[in-house]
């Protein structure tokens, strides 16, 4: 049967959209999924996201990584989400929404979503690294020469091994560009590669950094490499509340397959 999809980009990290509200698309079907993320054979993304009718809120999200496993939250996809309900005319400026994490709430202001985020109330600290869940598991760890860095390799060695295994982690390196802003590159599980951008990547960065005392603000600029996210939230006793991923989320086009 023939498909409509509808492309979306959040800071370059890319997603396939499909409007399942009348429950047409076979979401046991792992290799389907895998061929539409496809960059050679199918139509390239680095996951692809399903728009559901929800009884009570104004819709639910269903998230596969490009690997065509459903997973942990995705921050950009959530955002592109968001825009595409807004493109189908399902919510206007705001959004209630329900992902694998539990609900979320969002705004869309010419092309900028502000989606909230968890709450963040266990930020694990070792010797060369921190470990948090901001909706998928992050290990954030200091990287100086970050451009020349080898994301792949070195993301892939952390995402495997111990104590992380089969189940994996998403990989954060980090550099510090001043007092508000960090450079962030993401190597992504499900994905098995670097992505241009990471939302609850950004998230899991900012919440750390606060953390570790490298800034005191609960705004942060997050340079990533596909363009600038911003993260920002509220301390209460340790636990961090109110937290929103913000930036662009972009059509980009509309096909069937
Ligand atoms: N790109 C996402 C994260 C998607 C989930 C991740 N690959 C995982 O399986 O943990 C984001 O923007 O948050």
């Amino acid at each position: 049967m023939e498909q409509t999809f509808y492309k979306y980009q959040g800071t370059g990290n890319d997603f396939v959209m499909i409007d399942n509200r009348q429950q047409t698309f076979d979401k046991n079907d792992t290799k389907r999924v895998a061929f539409l993320c496809d960059r050679r054979f199918g139509i390239g993304a680095d996951g692809l996201i399903l728009l559901e009718n929800h009884p009570d809120l104004d819709f639910r999200m269903v998230y596969y990584n490009a690997d065509g496993n459903e997973s942990t939250m995705c921050g950009n996809g959530g955002r592109c989400l968001v825009a595409f309900a807004k493109d189908l005319g399902v919510i206007k400026e705001h959004a209630v929404f329900e992902a694998i994490d539990g609900l979320h709430h969002a705004e869309i202001n010419n092309g900028i979503v502000k989606l909230q985020m968890l709450d963040v109330d266990s930020v694990q600290e070792f010797e060369n690294h921190v470990f948090l869940n901001t909706g998928s598991p992050h290990h954030v760890q200091f990287e100086e020469k970050i451009e020349d860095f080898d994301i792949k390799t070195k993301g892939a060695q952390i995402r495997y091994g111990a104590p992380y295994n089969q189940e994996g982690t998403n990989v954060n390196f980090v550099s510090k560009v001043n007092d508000d802003t960090f450079r962030v590159r993401t190597y992504e599980r499900g994905v098995e590669d670097e992505t241009l951008s990471c939302g609850t990547g950004v998230t899991a960065v900012a919440i750390a950094m606060n953390r570790l005392k490298e800034t005191d603000k609960t705004l942060i600029n997050l340079n990533v490499e596909g363009g600038k996210l911003q993260v920002s939230f509220d301390i209460d006793n340790g636990v961090y509340k109110n937290v929103w991923l913000i930036g662009p989320a972009t059509y980009v086009f509309k096909g069937t397959i």
